[in-house]
């Protein structure tokens, strides 16, 4: 029962990614995500029905509201579940990830920083280990290098900024943690779309995921 919830759990917070097609290319990669709108959840069929059967407008509204529906019940189990055992699962999985040999070998990562209230995996020991970053000779030439999203405006346009502290972030309208887009210095963050080195890792939110790993969102774009 435990190992089902946490299974699930580990889903919430899905884990990838050698390369990604908008970012810098890596040469040592086969492996692609992409980030496109692709269907959910049994809802593969809705979407590749013919036009001639069904408008292509009538299947994303019913895609649409089924992708809705399927959020609020998600939200209401989370809302109901018991914050102990959630707090033992955000243990587990966050042991586990520290632990995987593709996260102590990642270099350059995106990930989320938790919004507790949404009763999202908690990423807060990764992101300590992250920043924190101690390396055996002591050299920084091995450091992490972190980027976090921040919402630009409210066309869901979203970037993601790099950070090297926690005390970088402040509290977006939404009391998200997000980084403000210079540093202490003045100086504009690096974002990620202009990093010379592609992401190894992104640790990213979702509601829920199927068993192929694709991914519903908070349907914020
Ligand atoms: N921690 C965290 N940071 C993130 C995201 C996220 O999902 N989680 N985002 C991921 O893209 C972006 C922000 N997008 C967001 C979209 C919706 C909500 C939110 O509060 N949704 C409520 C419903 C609000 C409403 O419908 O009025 C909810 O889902 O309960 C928050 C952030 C960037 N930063
Ligand atoms: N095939 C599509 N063509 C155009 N717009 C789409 C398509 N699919 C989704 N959208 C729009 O993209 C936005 C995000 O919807 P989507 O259902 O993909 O969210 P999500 O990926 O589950 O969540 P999030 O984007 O918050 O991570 C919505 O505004 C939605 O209307």
């Amino acid at each position: 029962m435990w190992r089902s919830g946490l299974r699930q759990r580990v889903k919430e917070m899905l884990m990838i990614l050698p390369s990604c097609p908008f970012l810098p290319p890596s040469p040592s990669s086969s492996q692609h995500f992409a980030f496109t709108k692709k269907p959910l959840l049994g809802l593969a069929n809705a979407s590749l029905c013919s036009p001639g059967t069904m408008s292509t407008a009538t299947n994303l509204d019913g895609i649409f509201k089924q992708k809705q529906v399927l959020r609020s019940k998600v939200r209401k189990s989370l809302k109901s579940m018991d914050p102990s055992l959630r707090s033992q699962e955000d243990d587990a999985i966050q042991s586990l990830v520290l632990e995987a040999p593709w996260f102590k070998s990642s270099q350059r990562l995106c990930a989320y920083i938790t919004c507790s209230a949404l009763r999202e995996v908690d990423t807060s020991k990764l992101l300590s280990q992250i920043l924190q970053n101690p390396t055996k000779d002591g050299s920084v030439e091995n450091a992490k290098k972190l980027y976090v999203p921040r919402v630009e405006d409210k066309n869901s346009h979203m970037r993601m900024l790099n950070i090297s502290s926690m005390d970088d972030l402040i509290a977006n309208s939404m009391d998200i943690l997000e980084p403000a887009p210079v540093d202490q210095h003045g100086n504009a963050r690096e974002d990620v779309m202009q990093a010379n080195d592609p992401v190894d890792l992104f640790l990213l939110p979702g509601l829920a995921f199927d068993k192929s790993g694709r991914r519903l969102g908070r349907g914020g774009g």
